[in-house]
């Protein structure tokens, strides 16, 4: 865990990266209600409701990495339930919401109904202001059954998803689009209650919603970032910056293509222009902002192991030594990015 955790935050959210550990060395909660976690590891299965809290298990580990799982933690009691294929826990202010999607020929129409029948139990449940969504996605990269690359396929449903939710969750927020070691999808998100959450785009590239048809016949449904203000801190500028996945792309090109140091440094000055206070303020939230060294709970997705030892080195260098770092080697979402990052900065 990282030394920079909050002691407390009774009224905001906040997570840890942990080993996963033997069940006889489970750690106990340090503080705080168990929300939601996602486990990183070596083989996936269907969410479940375990010792009473979501479970989303994830293959995104192998022999280059270990596995580990990220708690998401609240300090208001925790209700946890099941809903259809999905599991999902709240507190009143925060939804965590954990659904798995088996391999499919073509993955848009199923993924549009993931993502309508998740919309609608959010909203439902009035936690109106989506903000944070991963989307971890066997064989991103690979075609589909009709040739077209299975991200692509993938945005194509959350798109017509989101569209056809567009009266009641017009923004989108920060998410993460990566690959995974099994086929399937994997969705997780939280959402909070109105009023507390602002999107950010980022000002040296183009909003991903934007796109330009050549990646794909429906551009990514996701903000840059998410800064959500903590509860109860009236006239104060508190609370979570919410990085979404973040590559070596400038407007909408990819650049640095073939050189991953290149890429690792490209995308922390993406994060820096994002995180900081003039990037905050154009969006309306006050306060200094952050720099990419106040960056936690980081994970690193790098494609080819042979890459993992340079970009840690250039993390490690950027980042300070307490910060929770965790190195997936898995593809991303264009073929010829070799490198993304995202955390959370508070
Ligand atoms: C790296 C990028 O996109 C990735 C894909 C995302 C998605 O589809 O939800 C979100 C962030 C990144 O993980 C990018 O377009 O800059």
């Amino acid at each position: 865990m990282s030394n920079r955790q909050p002691e407390a935050r009774l009224h905001g959210l906040w997570s840890d990266l942990v080993p996963v550990a033997a069940p006889s060395e489970a750690p106990t909660a340090p503080h705080g209600n168990v929300l939601g976690r996602i486990r990183f590891t070596d083989a996936p299965t269907e969410p479940a409701l375990v010792d009473a809290t979501p479970l989303l298990t994830t293959h995104m580990t192998n022999e280059q990495v270990t596995p580990v799982e990220e708690i998401w933690r609240t300090g208001l009691p925790v209700r946890a339930g099941v809903s259809g294929d999905a599991v999902f826990a709240e507190d009143g202010e925060h939804l965590f919401y954990a659904v798995r999607l088996g391999p499919q020929p073509v993955y848009r129409r199923p993924v549009r109904e993931l993502y309508e029948n998740a919309l609608r139990f959010t909203w439902e449940r009035g936690y109106t202001d989506l903000v944070r969504m991963w989307n971890l996605i066997g064989g991103i990269t690979s075609p589909n059954a009709d040739g077209l690359e299975t991200y692509r396929d993938f945005c194509i449903g959350r798109a017509e998803a989101f569209a056809a939710f567009a009266d009641r969750f017009p923004q989108l927020s920060a998410a993460t689009g990566i690959g995974t070691l099994s086929p399937g999808v994997d969705v997780c998100f939280l959402a909070a209650k109105p009023g507390r959450a602002v999107h950010l785009e980022n000002p040296r590239q183009t909003p991903a919603y934007k796109y330009p048809s050549r990646y794909g016949p429906k551009s990514p449904s996701f903000a840059r970032a998410t800064f959500l203000r903590d509860v109860d801190a009236p006239g104060q500028e508190t609370g979570s910056l919410f990085v979404s996945g973040t590559a070596s792309i400038l407007g909408d090109d990819t650049v640095h293509v073939d050189d991953v140091a290149q890429q690792t440094e490209e995308t922390l000055r993406n994060i820096e222009a994002l995180v900081g206070g003039d990037n905050l303020r154009r969006h309306g939230v006050a306060g200094a902002g952050y720099d990419v060294k106040d960056l936690d709970q980081v994970k690193v997705y790098v494609r080819d192991a042979e890459h993992l030892p340079v970009v840690r080195n250039i993390c490690e260098s950027t980042l300070p030594a307490d910060t929770d770092i965790s190195y997936f080697n898995v593809a991303v979402c264009r073929p010829d990015l070799l490198v993304e990052i995202e955390g959370v900065c508070r």
